[in-house]
């Protein structure tokens, strides 16, 4: 179903734009208990996120909620929806179909969402042909006649790192302006294309690192190896 696909409104900090798919999460299951409104500070509970700053987010999108009745979560989910371009389905290619290509291409949740797994591509000869959640897998060199074909506005990059940047750059040449990579490779694109990256180890890194002060510094010694440590400066 192809509606409008207003872009989300210039002028809404990138902050923001990222937390409306929290809010929209938490609205989604507001509406599915059948809640009708809802007031700022639970929804800001409920969304893991600051209320002053959830009214600030909301107030970029006009909506300012009504004193002591709240914000209307149908109303609410439909207007972060229009914003964030969720009233339209997106077809999306996924490169690189190895364990995290087939991974993504299997996972059943982003066509709720309004994502369509369009394509399927790989630089790998013994993988083009094989079927992955119901695609033929196709090559590479497909890219353009693909993206025409399927009218694909977002690739997601799942290839080895050496590979990203190229891949990345074919992807920007055929018209492709919306950009998710997953490779561990710092990829550059031109102006004007909306690059962004998962990075699973750098979340477990932060997750570490506040494990790490919540036990005490990993630097801090124990008793026994500070006793050791010094010997063997002393010699
Ligand atoms: N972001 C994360 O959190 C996260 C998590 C897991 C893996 N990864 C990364 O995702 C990438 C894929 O991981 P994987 O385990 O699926 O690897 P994999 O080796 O199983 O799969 C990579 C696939 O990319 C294909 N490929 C290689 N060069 C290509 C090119 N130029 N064009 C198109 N396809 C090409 C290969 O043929 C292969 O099928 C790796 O870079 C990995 O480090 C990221």
């Amino acid at each position: 179903m192809k509606l409008v696909s207003p872009p989300v409104p210039r002028g809404v900090p990138e902050a923001t734009v990222a937390r409306l798919p929290l809010y929209l999460r938490a609205l989604t299951a507001l509406a599915e208990r059948g809640v009708a409104t809802v007031s700022s500070d639970e929804l800001a509970e409920t969304s893991g996120v600051n209320s002053a700053k959830l009214r600030k987010d909301l107030s970029y999108l006009g909506s300012y909620g009504t004193r002591g009745v709240g914000y209307e979560v149908e109303f609410l989910q439909h207007q972060i929806s229009r914003e964030i371009g969720l009233t339209q389905d997106w077809s999306v290619a996924i490169v690189g179909i190895g364990n995290l290509g087939h991974a993504l291409a299997n996972y059943g949740g982003f066509a709720s969402r309004g994502f369509r797994i369009a394509a399927l591509l790989d630089a790998e000869p013994e993988r083009v042909g094989t079927e992955v959640a119901g695609l033929h897998v196709r090559p590479v060199d497909e890219l353009e006649r693909i993206v025409t074909e399927h009218n694909i506005a977002i690739a997601i990059v799942a290839t080895p790192a050496h590979a990203a940047q190229a891949v990345c750059d074919r992807l920007v040449e055929v018209g492709i302006t919306s950009i998710l990579n997953f490779a561990p490779a710092v990829v550059q694109v031109p102006e004007g294309v909306v690059l962004r990256k998962v990075d699973l180890s750098t979340e477990l890194q932060i997750l570490a690192y506040h494990e790490q002060r919540r036990n005490g510094s990993a630097l801090a010694l124990t008793a026994e190896q500070a006793v050791e440590l010094a010997k063997a400066v002393r010699g």
